[in-house]
This record gives C-alpha cells, structure tokens and sequence, in this order.
C-alpha cells in the first residue's frame, strides 16, 4: 500500500463519518491503520481481542473499541518531509492565567497540608482553525514528532482526536512487559549537559516509587534504569525505563493498565485522593486526555498502550489543545503556567498551516 493512497482513504473514512485510527510507534518508518466498516459502538473492559483501544481518564466512562475483525488492515512506509518549526503564537489571557495560577497555589497548598504528594493539574485552550485538512494535520503530526508515538482517532462517539505523546503506560510481549516514569519538564536548549534540579528530581523520584508500588500485585520487576534525560519535540522529561515479567497465571494486559492507569505522571500520588481532587477542582472535563490507547494484538499478548499526552480534539474547525503539569509542594503557580504555554506548542507547531 503506498502512504498517499492511505491518507486519500483516511480522508474518505473521515468524509463518511466511520471510525478509524491511523498511528506510528516511536522511532517507526511504518505507519498502520484501521478503518471500521461500519459506525457501531464498541466498548471494551478486557483487552483481550484484537483492534484498537481509546480509553479516557475517568475509568468509570467507557473505553471505545475498534475491532480487527470489523476493519481494514493498512500498513505502509511512512513519507516524512522535513519542516520547519516555530513557536506558535500565544494570545495573552490575563484573566485565565489568574485563574489557572490560583488553582494551583490551592493545589500547592492542600499537598503542604499533607492531603497527597503530587497532584497533576490541567488545563484546555482551544484556536479557531481556518481550513482543518486530514493530510495536512498527518503530514505535519508525523514529520515533525518522529520520536512520540503519533495518532489520528476518529469515532462518532468521541469526536476527531490526535496526538504526539512521549508516554507509554505499557509495552506487553507476552510474559514480559515495560513502563516507564515520565516527569520534570523543561525547554530544550542547547546547554550541555543538561541540569535538573531537586524539585524535577524529586517529583520524577515519586513517580518512579508510584510506579513500582502499583507493579508489585502484578510483577516481578526485573530492571529499573538511572533517570535519563528524554527529548519531546521541543521539551525534555526526566525518564526512568522499568521492565519485568507478568506474575505468571495472575497478571494481563487488562490487569496491569488498570494497575498503571492513571500514572502518577498525569494523576498524581496518592493515586484515589489526586484523581478524586482533579475531578472536583479542574473545572474541566478531561474527557480522552490522559487516558490511553494502543493496539492490541495476539488476543491481548502484546501490546502497546500510550498515554494521550501532547493532544488535541478538533471539531467544528475549532482544536483544543490539552496541557497539564505535575503539582508538588516546591511547585511556583507562575512557572506551572510557563511549562503549560510550553507544552501548548508541540501541538500549535502541528496546526501552524491551518491557523
Ligand atoms: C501532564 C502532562 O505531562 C506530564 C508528563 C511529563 C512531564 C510532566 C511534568 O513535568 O509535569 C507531566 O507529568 C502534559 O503534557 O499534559
């Protein structure tokens, strides 16, 4: 199949108003898809066929579901062109900056006060495209992210989603799986080497000790890497690479994302009081950002499941464009907006054509 015949099909799946799902694993020359025949609505709780899985942050709303068995197959080589990147432009809010920055003195206050150690808090802003174009935004989403793992979602049910995002929640291969702890941001510069600093290290330590908590019921962790300095388009993250082996006759896909989902890179930690915290305090619905998705292949032995970080929903020629940052008790209100505008541009970069 060749690439410009696909994105012509994707384009004419999206004409008709049918599912699809187009994607590319980091650092993959290869693109696949699948495109459902018909428009039924399929919710999954036990990975454990084969197709595509969205799934939102709130656990108590339905995971959607594409079927192998209901779609198209498509793979093909992926074409990328080499663009040129600026920053977007990014209209001052006086009055939502306020706004967001007191949520977060809130939040820094309710963690001094010993309620949690980490709690994430987001945001959306949403830009008035002129002309969405399904082959502009693949061509733009795929070339200019080629280390994220890169989607373009559609479902009646859940609108029109895509994404670059540097967050894998899990990698299965049969008995042996991967995660990893993705925190602390700061711009990409060219100072070597790169510096981070107590809080960065702090906050991604948490997520890392959160991490091998969740694991325990349902893993022999095997191997846990230093932090290391990971780029995501124009940003870097501390990371730390966890892999290991399923507790035979105990663990599965299904187990083992519920365990993960959500990490404490997107929720926080204590996992039950930061998730009941974001839903009362944000004032906003999340909806499919910081959920996960991925295919799942070999009824459910393999996969690989991303975090929908650095997204975006667009309908009705209008992109919302979700960011959010890690909370703890050493985090500055006005630094948690910059990182935010910071994160904002690795999706506006992608809508620069159509803005
Ligand atoms: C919540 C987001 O990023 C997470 C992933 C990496 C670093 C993060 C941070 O430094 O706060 C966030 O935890 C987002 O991009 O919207």
């Amino acid at each position: 199949m060749d690439y410009k015949f696909l994105i012509e099909k994707i384009a004419q799946q999206y004409e008709d108003g049918l599912p699809f799902v187009i994607f590319s694993l980091p650092n993959n020359n290869e693109v696949s898809a699948l495109l459902q025949k018909n428009t039924a609505v399929h919710t999954i709780d036990n990975f454990n066929s084969n197709g595509f899985i969205f799934a939102p942050f709130d656990s108590r709303e339905s995971s959607i579901f594409i079927p192998e068995k209901e779609s198209e197959i498509l793979q093909c080589e992926l074409i990328t062109k080499s663009l040129t990147i600026n920053p977007g432009e990014l209209s001052e809010e006086i009055g939502v900056q306020s706004q967001y920055m007191k949520l977060i003195s809130k939040t820094v206050d309710t963690i001094k006060r010993g309620n949690a150690i980490k709690i994430v808090i987001s945001r959306k802003k949403d830009f008035k495209l002129q002309k969405f174009s399904i082959k502009t935004l693949v061509e733009q989403l795929f070339s200019i992210y080629p280390t994220a793992f890169r989607y373009l979602w559609y479902h009646p049910h859940t609108g029109f989603w895509c994404g670059a995002t540097p967050e894998t929640l899990v990698e299965i291969n049969n008995h042996s799986f991967k995660t990893m702890a993705l925190a602390g941001t700061q711009p990409l510069s060219d100072r070597q080497p790169v510096l981070w600093g107590p809080k960065e290290l702090d906050e991604q330590q948490m997520v890392t000790d959160a991490i091998l908590d969740n694991l325990q019921k349902v893993t022999s962790v095997l191997k846990i890497s230093k932090p290391f300095t990971h780029q995501a388009g124009s940003l870097l993250h501390l990371r730390t690479d966890i892999s290991g082996a399923l507790k035979n006759g105990k663990a599965t896909l299904t187990t083992i994302a519920s365990a993960l989902h959500p990490t404490p890179a997107v929720c926080g930690t204590p996992k039950k009081i930061a998730k009941n915290y974001i839903l009362e305090n944000e004032g906003y619905d999340r909806s499919y950002y910081t959920g996960f998705l991925g295919h799942v292949t070999e009824g459910g032995n393999t996969a690989s499941l991303m975090v929908n970080l650095r997204c975006m929903k667009i309908e009705n020629n209008c992109a919302s464009i979700f960011v959010g940052g890690g909370i703890t008790a050493d985090s500055k209100a006005a630094d948690e907006w910059v990182e935010t505008q910071n994160k904002m541009q690795t999706m506006l970069q992608v809508l620069q054509p159509m803005l």
